[in-house]
């Protein structure tokens, strides 16, 4: 297949009333400085055309199918189009726009499979204005996977992966109340989650033998069980097994030790035992490039590592880099 007939990326609505509708236009004026992939949004025309008169910017918007991207990209932003107009105002929150965002979601997500497109990006999304309006998965990650799993046998174990250059983490639990964690984090989710890492790192992100770090639980691992038993009962023989298996493991570390650059070199990704033990240390680092890319799919899906940004919305003053970096990244996992 011609470059110009490989698929393009789509990059999802996200929440109409965040930042995701100006980052959407932004990439698109920046598309060449920065040389970015072809991508379209799914979205609707008229919010992304009021959003772009609102700033002044001089953005064409184009209705399109999945197949025309590539051609409408150099000279308009593609736009699939959802099923009904969406009315948003930057910076309102409303579970009323859950259904486009899931739409959207959904949308790009079956085209993927269907080979219409390369891979997913999506747009942030306000995991609480879902909630408030029924969604039942706690954010797209857990989301993808059912995707992913509609209409077919197999089922997928999503991993988050929060990515840049000078560090890769993911949290082995995700989306829980702390209290939650000590329960929720097994032997065997620890195993599962490095297996998919290691394996993602070697297919998708071409590192011949992935090192990977383990966090302790607790302070200082545990200090040989004086600060909690989890360290030597959950994480060491999630290690062990890990290592039977021909895989590169150091750990359970003392966490306020396995960040700084020197740490840092000893390993390709750390996989820490709850949500903020991974995402502070790389939002700290590399708050402008990380991306949010999703393991364990059959399909690459590639995210920006910050959410909605309610507070700046309608400003024009939200940095496109993280979005633009999920989109770069799309387009590297997905190239021959
Ligand atoms: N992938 C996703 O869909 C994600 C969604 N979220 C959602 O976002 C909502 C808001 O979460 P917060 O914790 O407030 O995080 P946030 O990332 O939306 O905002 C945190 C701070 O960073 C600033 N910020 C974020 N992105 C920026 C950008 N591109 N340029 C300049 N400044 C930026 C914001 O203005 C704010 O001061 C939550 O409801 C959460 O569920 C959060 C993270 C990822
Ligand atoms: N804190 C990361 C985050 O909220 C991203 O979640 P997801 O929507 O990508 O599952």
């Amino acid at each position: 297949m011609g470059l110009q007939q490989r698929p393009s990326l789509l990059l999802t609505q996200g929440d109409p009333a965040g930042i995701g509708p100006e980052l959407s236009l932004r990439a698109w004026l920046e598309r060449d400085a920065a040389s970015l992939p072809a991508f379209g949004v799914v979205g609707d025309p008229g919010h992304l055309d009021r959003v772009a008169k609102r700033y002044g910017w001089d953005v064409p918007i184009v209705a399109v199918e999945p197949d025309q991207i590539r051609a409408a990209f150099s000279h308009a932003l593609p736009v699939v189009p959802l099923s009904a107009p969406v009315s948003a105002e930057p910076g309102k929150p409303d579970p009323a726009h859950a259904a486009s965002v899931i739409e959207s979601i959904g949308t790009a997500v079956r085209l993927v499979r269907a080979g219409s497109a390369a891979a997913v990006v999506t747009n942030p999304i306000a995991k609480h204005v879902l909630y408030e309006a029924g969604f039942r998965h706690p954010g797209h990650t857990e989301f993808l996977a059912a995707l992913a799993a509609e209409g077919g046998p197999e089922t997928y174990h999503p991993v988050m992966m929060l990515w840049s250059e000078p560090l890769a983490v993911v949290p082995v639990t995700v989306h829980i109340p702390l209290a939650d964690v000590p329960a929720a984090l097994t032997t065997d989710l620890i195993v599962l989650t490095g297996r998919i890492v290691a394996r993602e790192l070697r297919q998708r992100f071409g590192v011949e033998n992935p090192r990977l770090a383990l966090a302790g639980l607790n302070p200082h691992a545990g200090e040989s069980g004086a600060m909690g038993t989890e360290d030597e009962s959950v994480i060491v023989p999630a290690a062990d097994i890990l290592r039977s298996e021909g895989i590169d493991v150091t750990g359970p570390l003392s966490a306020d030790t396995m960040f700084h650059a020197r740490a840092r070199s000893r390993y390709d990704a750390a996989l820490a035992m709850y949500h903020d033990q991974a995402l502070i240390p790389i939002k700290t680092i590399a708050f402008d490039e990380a991306v949010n890319v999703t393991l364990g799919l059959p399909f690459v899906r590639t995210s920006p590592d910050h959410g909605t940004a309610f507070d700046i919305a309608g400003k024009g003053i939200a940095r496109p880099d993280s979005l633009m970096a999920a989109l770069k990244l799309a387009a590297r996992l997905t190239s021959p």
